[in-house]
């Protein structure tokens, strides 16, 4: 999935810009698969063999396929159990939607997330899904994928909150959060990332009760080249951070990062010492650090200390962990304070900005939905479609419709692209992708070998021989693969007036998802062996009537 697509930006919902003008018939709902199963397996395999610690550790570091079945696996798989309701459904109803509603409230409790924000998002979600235009081409699954996506995006907060900066002196971060969430580890990540930015840094060890916390500080900042300012379990905490600020303006530094002591709950003493230590350094960012396995709960924390002491955000540790996604998308929600960065592992370069839209692609095991529908509304215009329809109902669909249904698919990038895009589609290997661009590329050498005259009407080629050896010649193809060709051509004509014939309005069209089965299905049947094949299907009969004797 990350191979193919993780672009989607956090951009306003195509549902809710003006309604699609182009129609995109969708791939073949044969093709599609469940995307996260891949992720499920990955790691069931790799469980099975009762990995060692070190092993544990290379996945978790590892950006691949294990760590997001880890991450929100069964959030994932609730989410598409909703998709998969809609399978053949033409539009969302109010009727439609209660099931798939149902699952998507199911996996977001199961993943922890908080009943309010739960029947919020869901309530949400209906309203979009009813009140949205159909998309021409967008399969309703796909757009309440859409739907869902961009709600998440702005549960989680919307947009990416970065660090802010002081305007003048050193930039002060404040780390608060209970025992072994991570913090200690989270200021040298930080650090790292200052440094990244060509920020000059230092870290301040102020959690006077463990004298092993120091240490670990001061281990941690030789590990990443950063100073780290210490007077042992001397002073009280707010007069170090004072002390160390005023170090810090001596020695002109950019940033400084604070570490202070954690508990094991939330007790009066602990917040006393942090609004003293707040008080005293004046801090540009508050950030509580808080364990993503904590689900929920993570979520009720920020909001009591953000009560308490006034904070500007939260760092997410653990979430390469087995943690269900609970906090992640509760935080902004419930406390109104964003998830400034997320850790991902043990590493210094483990930690990460926190990208809503991101997380939300993640969440939802997808490609990127959005670009595709983006692309296959740029890809057929409606003035394109429009013909297109015409040519369809009046049987003259010919060699020019089928020579731009496949340069549609050579604009939208390559087929694989295009397959990646769409959720549940990426169990196509890239054999069979590479197989289907082959085909395209063999199919449009013969197309190009045509007259005018004979891509308007194949009917000249399915009557002369003589024709279709030229074209072959001309192709370097077999007679053999032109008269395959041209039987082809026919049998989709018919196959596109006997699906107008069930389509209900005007909303689809037959696509690539047809000229793709076609080209598949009949690939070695030669003329007449189709028919020979279902000679007991009357309607099928009619079909194979429309192509013209050689
Ligand atoms: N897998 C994983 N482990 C992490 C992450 N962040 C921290 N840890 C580990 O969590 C453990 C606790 O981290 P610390 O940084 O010591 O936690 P702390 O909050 O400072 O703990 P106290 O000093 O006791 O308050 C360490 O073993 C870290 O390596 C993370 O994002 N992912």
């Amino acid at each position: 999935m990350e191979a193919t697509a993780l672009t989607l930006s956090s951009r306003p919902a195509a549902a809710s810009r003006s309604p699609a003008k182009g129609t995109f018939a969708s791939l073949h709902p044969r093709r599609r698969f469940s995307a996260h199963a891949v992720h499920l397996r990955a790691a069931q395999s790799a469980s099975l063999r009762a990995p060692s610690p070190g092993a544990r550790r290379r996945r978790r570091r590892g950006s691949g396929l294990v760590v997001r079945a880890e991450m929100f696996g069964q959030l994932t798989t609730g989410l598409e159990s909703a998709w998969n309701k809609l399978r053949g459904v033409d539009v969302l109803t109010k009727e439609n939607i209660v099931e798939p509603m149902r699952d998507i409230r199911r996996a977001l409790l199961e993943a922890d997330v908080s009943v309010p924000v739960v029947r919020r998002f869901v309530s949400s979600i209906s309203e979009k899904a009813l009140g949205s235009d159909l998309i021409r081409g967008v399969r309703p699954e796909q757009q309440l994928v859409q739907i869902v996506h961009d709600e998440l995006v702005q549960l989680m907060g919307g947009e990416v909150s970065d660090l802010v900066f002081a305007k003048s002196g050193p930039t002060v971060i404040l780390l608060a959060g209970l025992q072994g969430v991570g913090k200690t580890t989270v200021c040298a990540k930080l650090a790292f990332y200052l440094k990244k930015l060509g920020k000059s840094c230092m870290l301040v060890a102020a959690d006077v009760y463990r004298p092993a916390a120091i240490d670990q500080l001061t281990i941690l900042g030789e590990q990443v080249g950063v100073p780290v300012y210490s007077e042992r379990t001397e002073a009280k905490p707010a007069q170090i951070t004072k002390n160390a600020v005023e170090e810090a303006k001596r020695k002109n530094i950019d940033a400084i990062v604070m570490d202070t002591a954690g508990r094991l709950q939330i007790d009066k003493s602990m917040m006393v010492e942090l609004k003293e230590v707040k008080k005293a350094v004046n801090p540009t960012e508050v950030l509580l650090v808080v364990d993503a396995m904590t689900g929920q709960e993570a979520a009720a924390l920020v909001t009591t200390f953000n009560i308490e002491i006034g904070i500007t955000g939260a760092i997410l540790t653990k979430l390469d962990g087995d943690s269900r996604g609970g906090a992640a998308l509760s935080v902004k929600e419930v406390s109104g304070k964003p998830i400034k960065f997320v850790g991902r592992g043990e590493r210094m370069e483990d930690l990460e900005l926190f990208y809503p839209d991101r997380m939300a692609q993640r969440v939802l095991g997808m490609g990127d939905v959005l670009s595709f529908v983006e692309k296959a509304q740029e890809v057929m215009r409606q003035e394109d479609a429009v013909e297109l329809q015409k040519k369809i109902m009046s049987a003259k669909f010919d060699f020019n419709d089928f020579l731009k249904q496949s340069q549609n698919v050579a604009k939208m990038g390559s087929m694989s692209r295009v397959v990646g895009m769409i959720p549940g589609m990426n169990k196509v290997t890239p054999a069979q992708i590479r197989e289907a661009e082959k085909r395209l590329a063999f199919v449009e050498s013969m197309i190009n070998a045509m007259t005018a005259e004979e891509r308007e009407k194949p009917e000249l080629l399915a009557e002369s021989r003589d024709r279709r050896i030229r074209v072959a010649e001309e192709s370097g193809k077999s007679e053999h693969e032109v008269s395959q060709l041209v039987a082809q051509l026919f049998q989709m004509r018919a196959q596109m007036q006997k699906l107008m014939g069930v389509m209900t309005g005007q909303e689809a069209l037959p696509g690539m998802g047809n000229l793709m089965e076609s080209l598949n299905a009949d690939e070695k049947a030669p003329p007449g062996t189709a028919r020979r094949k279902r000679r007991h299907s009357k309607t099928r009969q009619r079909e194979l009537d429309a192509v013209p004797s050689s």
